[in-house]
């Protein structure tokens, strides 16, 4: 079977996406596959209910892309300082991994995007590994080392990047350098790190 590390995001307006895509850059100049996969909105049981397979964008995430991977990044948009609903319900349904043990010893990062600096990232960020730590899985963060993650430009910037995950601050269009940096040397840092565990 094919390494891949799962990228697994949900987003409605693309800065979270933009993310997932700059961190699968990350992965795949380790020298891994980088499997990019969302999650459906959640709709009430009056509302209309989702294709299969989405009209656009990314394939939805199954179990079997989250049981079979060496490793998982996770992104969501920061809602009231927590992961948004849809990627929270795709991983209330996975208990039977959770039961066998399908994750246990796979490294996991996290990566949000909020509109705001003090929005709640780190809150989000933290709040996303709980789950990820309940299925056994090593969390890895960004070191201070990282480019972007220097202390000088912490002390200055607005952006976003914390060693507990990526960030990005979506007032602005697109990731700024710092914060694609970050991104990117997540995602090669997770993929070096399963590397390490699987071989
Ligand atoms: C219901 C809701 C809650 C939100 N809560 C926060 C928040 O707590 N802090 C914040 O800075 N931004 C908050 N936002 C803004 C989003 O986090 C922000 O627009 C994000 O970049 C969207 O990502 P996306 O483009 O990938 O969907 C919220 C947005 C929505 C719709």
């Amino acid at each position: 079977m094919s390494e891949y590390v799962l990228v697994l995001f949900y987003s409605s307006g693309g800065h979270t996406q933009q993310m997932a895509e700059s961190i699968a850059k990350g992965i795949e100049s380790a020298g891994i596959e980088a499997r990019i996969r969302t999650v459906p909105r959640i709709s009430a049981q009056t509302e209309k209910t989702q294709h299969e397979i989405p009209d656009e964008g990314y394939l939805f995430a199954s179990k079997d892309d989250l049981a079979h991977c060496s490793a998982l990044v996770m992104g969501s948009p920061t809602r009231f300082g927590n992961m948004a609903a849809p990627l929270k319900y795709f991983l209330d349904q996975t208990s039977d991994l959770w039961l066998s043990g399908a994750l246990v010893n796979k490294p996991a990062a996290v990566f949000t995007s909020s509109s705001t600096l003090h929005g709640g990232q780190e809150s989000t960020c933290l709040s996303m590994q709980l789950p990820l730590l309940h299925h056994g899985m090593i969390i890895v963060g960004i070191p201070f080392t990282a480019t972007g993650m220097h202390i000088n430009e912490q002390f200055t910037k607005y952006e976003g990047g914390s060693p507990y995950g990526a960030g990005m601050i979506s007032h602005k269009e697109n990731l700024s350098k710092n914060e694609d940096s970050l991104c990117h040397a997540l995602g090669k840092r997770v993929a070096l790190i399963a590397k390490k565990l699987t071989c």
